[in-house]
């Protein structure tokens, strides 16, 4: 699929918003996702729902070109199929130039998958991209418990050229809002990035708020926040956003049309 290009007026609205335009040495976490007027992500558990639109998709892809990693759970990764990588490499380049440039630009792909359920094969859309070298390898990160158990499945899925991380900490007793320190640590001491952006699904999305909120860590764990509202209501039976407590805590608030829909950027948090 080719990509609309991004006019001038939308990048000058996202790249304040870029981890690239900080000067901190800490992690910088952007959660971003699209979601319909009534807050729901997707149709219903495990459908794959497109809810942006061409212009708003080449927004995220731009995200995505301007972060090391990008993070989904295993319940998109199973219902989705995702490609994880970026399409947006610059339209001037064309063959061999513009290959790399997409595999330069892509993200490292991150799968959260505490149960380690996930199943890649050569079929995975993310391991097309990376065979065909317009997207990197995958990264699975599961629990401690879950990787000591499963030798042969990651040695299965180090053959296919998937890396396997342990949580270090996380075990399947962990209560969930204690989890996200623990990944967080994850990225820093052992995957090493500095920046990453988290696209879902609701249970990724509602922890990370839950635990972004509750401050349990000393530094925020999300920094910006860009959600796409397209015009479409998906009712009852779709996957909602919403955590389990009210929060109030996004600053530097604007919202910009993106075709028919519309893209709030934030900073999670007091104004800076
Ligand atoms: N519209 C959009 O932008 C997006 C929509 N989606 C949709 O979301 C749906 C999937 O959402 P969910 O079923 O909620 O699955 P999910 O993608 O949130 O994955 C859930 C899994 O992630 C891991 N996980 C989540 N939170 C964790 C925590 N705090 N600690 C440790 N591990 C944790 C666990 O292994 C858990 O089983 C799909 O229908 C997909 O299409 C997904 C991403 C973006
Ligand atoms: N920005 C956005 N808009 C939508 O309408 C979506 N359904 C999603 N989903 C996210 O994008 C992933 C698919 O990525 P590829 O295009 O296959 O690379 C999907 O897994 C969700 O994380 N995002």
């Amino acid at each position: 699929m080719s990509l609309p290009p991004l006019p001038p007026s939308a990048c000058a609205f996202l790249d304040p918003y870029l981890p690239s335009n900080t000067s901190s040495s800490e992690l910088f976490i952007t959660l971003t996702y699209a979601a319909s007027l009534d807050s729901r992500i997707s149709l219903g558990p495990g459908i794959r729902t497109a809810l942006s639109g061409p212009e708003s998709k080449t927004m995220t892809h731009y995200l995505r070109a301007h972060h090391d990693a990008i993070l989904v759970g295993a319940g998109t990764f199973a219902a989705d199929d995702p490609g994880l990588n970026c399409r947006y490499p610059p339209a001037s380049l064309s063959g061999a130039d513009r290959s790399q440039s997409a595999l330069d630009c892509s993200p490292l792909p991150l799968i959260l998958d505490q149960s380690f359920r996930t199943n890649i094969s050569l079929e995975s859309k993310v391991l097309q991209n990376a065979t065909q070298g317009i997207g990197k390898f995958p990264v699975v990160l599961v629990s401690t418990s879950r990787y000591a158990e499963c030798a042969d499945k990651i040695q299965a899925l180090e053959k296919l050229g998937v890396r396997v991380v342990p949580i270090r900490g996380l075990t399947s007793l962990t209560p969930r809002g204690e989890s996200w320190e623990l990944i967080r640590r994850t990225f820093v001491d052992d995957l090493r990035i500095k920046s990453v952006m988290i696209e879902g699904g609701a249970q990724v999305i509602n922890d990370l708020l839950a635990a972004s909120t509750s401050g349990t860590s000393s530094e925020a764990l999300v920094k910006t926040v860009i959600v796409t509202i397209a015009p479409v209501l998906l009712g009852e039976k779709g996957v909602q956003v919403s955590p389990a407590q009210a929060m109030d805590e996004l600053s530097n608030v604007r919202w910009e049309p993106f075709g028919r829909d519309v893209v709030m950027a934030a900073s999670f948090g007091s104004s800076s």
